[in-house]
């Protein structure tokens, strides 16, 4: 899409860029104890899922951000939104003196535990990054997404992957096939610091592993599916159930459908159910929304690659 902007007597070509950006669902997350920082050291297993986030962003002299698509009225369009300070972060690191009009179309649960504010950051940088021509390395990027929230990396990179650290070292974790997912969204999201602080109440101090789950990577190599709903383990699972109690109705709803596992993605409260394939997801959905446990339902499928350029309009 290419159209001619009429700005006092000057005419200014447009040109716009738009990326996508997976969801991702925690295959395994163990958690450490709270550090100095505030952070948690974590081992997890990330896996990129079919449901994407879209930013467009146009050439601007300022910045600006329009959000739409499900949740879109819960989304911030202040200062602290992350696409926003993807793009001044990617300004400041590049030196470069633009802005940039940021149109987002959410297809990721806000506030579900899927990473859907990181995938718009992640989207934002690739976009950006094509729009401006300041063609970062990938290692720069990675580095800049860091410093933007502990999921961000695991957006830009998608696929499977293990997180260290606070989620943001990464190392490609091997995988085969496709696996199908139903999620069951609920109608109020957790704040992920809060299930965190939750979790430090409660927390019984077992030692962080060294490695990602020797059963569960073994599952991704094989795409063995039923081995992978066997392995699923999430820690911050307690401290979700405590705060919104209701999700142990919804998890039961799955395990009576026949989900080979099923688990609550990251912070919650998004439920994530392993299905066999891609029809049984879509009867897990049902399932869902027929017992009236949650909002709604949507399936995915993963892995998906990572944040992606999809369209470029360069006028
Ligand atoms: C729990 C996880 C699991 O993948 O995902 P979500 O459920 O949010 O999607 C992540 O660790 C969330 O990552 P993200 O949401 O990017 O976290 P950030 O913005 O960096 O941090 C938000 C807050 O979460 C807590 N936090 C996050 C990561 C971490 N390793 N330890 C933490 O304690 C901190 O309280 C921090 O202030
Ligand atoms: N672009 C964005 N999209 C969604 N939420 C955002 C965005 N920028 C900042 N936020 C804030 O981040 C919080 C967490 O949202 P989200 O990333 O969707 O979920 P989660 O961290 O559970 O995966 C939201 O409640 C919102 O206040």
């Amino acid at each position: 899409m290419t159209r001619t902007t009429r700005l006092s007597s000057v005419r200014v070509h447009e040109r716009s860029v738009t990326a996508r950006a997976p969801g991702k669902v925690n295959l395994s997350l163990h958690v450490g104890p709270r550090e100095a920082d505030g952070y948690h050291p974590l081992v997890t297993v990330f896996q990129a899922v079919s449901l994407v986030e879209e930013v467009t962003a146009t050439t601007a002299a300022d910045f600006s951000l329009e959000v739409s698509g499900p949740g879109a009225e819960h989304v911030p369009l202040d200062g602290s939104n992350l696409a926003l300070r993807a793009a001044r972060a990617l300004a400041e690191h590049t030196g470069v003196k633009l802005g940039a009009r940021l149109a987002i179309t959410k297809g990721i649960p806000v506030a579900g535990g899927m990473a859907g504010g990181s995938a718009d950051a992640a989207a934002t940088l690739v976009a950006l990054d094509a729009l401006w021509g300041t063609a970062l390395t990938r290692p720069e990027l990675l580095s800049l997404a860091a410093g933007l929230g502990a999921d961000v990396p695991f957006c830009l990179q998608g696929h499977t992957a293990v997180g260290t650290g606070r989620g943001d070292v990464l190392t490609p974790a091997m995988a085969q096939g496709e696996f199908h997912w139903a999620f069951a969204l609920r109608a109020e999201g957790l704040s992920t610091p809060e299930v965190f602080r939750r979790f430090d109440d409660d927390a019984r101090t077992a030692d962080l592993p060294e490695d990602a789950d020797t059963a569960l990577m073994a599952a991704l190599r094989a795409g063995d599916a039923e081995r992978l709903g066997a392995a699923l383990s999430n820690d911050l699972q307690p401290a979700a159930l405590m705060l919104a109690p209701d999700l142990a109705e919804t998890m039961d709803v799955a395990r009576a459908a026949g989900a080979l596992g099923v688990v609550v993605s990251g912070s919650g409260p998004t439920i994530a159910a392993l299905a066999r394939s891609s029809a049984h997801a879509e009867s897990l959905a049902d399932a869902f929304v027929a017992s009236g446990v949650c909002a709604s339902s949507v399936c995915a499928s993963g892995p998906v690659p990572g944040a992606r350029v999809v369209q470029e309009s360069l006028g």
